[in-house]
């Protein structure tokens, strides 16, 4: 499907597997320099990782792989997780559970995902979920690296697309107040930088403090590496759990499989503790398999957007020309019969499972973590981050959404699809919990 600009068609939206894979291999990339999009992004994250391109990508993306798929890094995330979890999250909705209060699980679990990315990224905790709130500094950070996403996006949205460079330069409205709050972003960013490059061999878990061990790296480099990873990590694991436990808790029978399979696990290894080990984690298939199906029908970035290098012709026939943009929906790519059958708009975890085993599906057919050379860095601690919570969470307590409707909850118009008004739930014991 075309879409035009001005009267001139400008780009296409496909949903077909084969122009996916086209597009994610060769001759389409994310947002070269001197481009619109590259513009409309560029103050807030740099010249970082999704805003990059070339060899200057490549230099980003190879020393970020290297670093971020160490198995320091990994139990770095492990821990970092089980600690969220076990000192803040599950005394958050015991809490709720004995006050019988309702507890807007969006709100909790983007607090929890940016608390986690803090700290895998560099080692500090904003402790967004901490019972007494947070204060200063980090707070502020986390407002501003919030407001500037916010308003970078709706830049997107200008009809003209000049207003915003107006208001720019004029300093007022939107612009100010992105300007504001990207100074804080880097500032912050700068100070921690600075802070990593003193520390001690011995302390270098965290993925800023082991770019910053090798000099060559500029301070505006590794900020703009660690601002993709804010970035990444912030809204799309809490978007991919709320739409997952809203789904689950229209199904009862699903609930009940992955309660078992959590049970089955601790009656196996008794001893462990009030969390899971990464071994444990990956024996959950069908947890894995229930999270990866909400995503199919829920994915938390729901389009996404490639420019065009040089004319091409798509498998399907279609033209696009030089510096058109061409989108996949994964939105829609999940709800296709010719990828996913009949059955494509049942939520059914089963259809993942060969034997009881987790079997992935190509990422072009299912491009939720993208596909190709540029595919995500952080699916592995995603996976890790959102089984660990439901693991947690449904061993203790059963979550009951307050709105009794039975239509789809709505979507927010944003880069990542959250929940409209978010999803207020009410906490219960679980019947045969473990002591928590
Ligand atoms: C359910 C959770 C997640 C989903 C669905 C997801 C999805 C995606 C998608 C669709 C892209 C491609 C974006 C684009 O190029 O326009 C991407 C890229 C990326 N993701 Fe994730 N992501 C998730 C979690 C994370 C986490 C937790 C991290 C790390 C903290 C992360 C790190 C990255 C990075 C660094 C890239 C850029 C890769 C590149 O351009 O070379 N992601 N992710």
């Amino acid at each position: 499907m075309g879409f035009r600009s001005l009267g001139q068609v400008s780009g296409i939206i496909t949903a077909d597997p084969a122009n996916v894979e086209h597009m994610l291999k060769i001759n389409f990339r994310n947002y070269p320099k001197g481009q619109r999009t590259c513009a409309l992004l560029e103050d807030f994250l740099g010249r970082g990782i999704f805003n990059s391109d070339g060899e200057h990508w490549k230099r980003q993306r190879k020393l970020a792989s290297h670093e971020f798929n160490t198995k320091t890094l990994r139990n770095f995330v492990v821990d970092a997780v089980q600690f969220e979890i076990q000192y803040r999250l599950l005394p958050l909705l015991k809490r709720a559970e004995e006050r019988d209060e309702v507890v807007e699980l969006q709100d909790v679990l983007e607090r929890f995902a940016f608390d986690n990315v803090c700290k895998v990224a560099f080692d500090a905790d904003p402790a967004c979920l901490r019972e007494d709130g947070f204060a200063g500094a980090n707070s502020d950070f986390m407002r501003a690296f919030g407001e500037a996403q916010f308003l970078v996006g709706w830049r997107f949205m200008d009809a003209l697309k000049v207003t915003w460079r107006i208001k720019k330069l004029l300093n007022v409205g939107s612009e100010r107040r992105i300007k504001e709050a990207i100074s804080i972003v880097h500032n912050y960013a700068s100070d921690i930088i600075r802070s990593r490059r003193e520390r001690p061999l011995d302390q270098k878990s965290d993925l800023l403090s082991r770019f910053a061990s090798c000099d060559d790296h500029s301070e505006e480099f590794l900020r703009d590496i660690v601002i993709s990873f804010l970035l990444a990590g912030r809204e799309t694991t809490s978007s991919a759990l709320t739409w997952f436990f809203w789904i689950v808790s229209t199904r009862p029978d699903v609930e009940m499989k992955i309660v078992e399979e959590i049970k089955s696990i601790r009656t196996r290894n008794p001893n462990s503790s009030k969390t899971f080990s990464f071994d444990e984690l990956r024996e959950m298939h069908y947890l894995h398999a229930a999270i990866s199906e909400s995503m199919r029908l829920y994915p938390p970035v729901p389009m996404d957007t490639q420019s065009c290098e040089e004319d091409d012709t798509m498998p399907d026939g279609t033209f696009v020309g030089k510096g058109w943009f061409v989108t996949y929906s994964a939105y829609a790519m999940g709800r296709l019969e010719n990828i996913w059958g009949k059955d494509c708009e049942e939520y059914k975890p089963e259809r993942w499972l060969e034997n009881g085993v987790f079997r992935p599906e190509s990422p072009f057919r299912y491009p939720v973590f993208h596909a190709g050379p540029r595919m995500c860095l952080g699916k592995e601690m995603a996976y890790i981050q959102m089984k660990s919570i439901v693991a947690c969470v449904f061993e203790r307590f059963q979550l009951v959404s307050v709105v009794k409707t039975k239509s789809t909850p709505e979507h927010v118009l944003s880069l990542t699809l959250r929940m409209k008004g978010g999803l207020p739930v009410q906490v219960t014991k679980r019947e045969e919990q473990r002591v928590c």
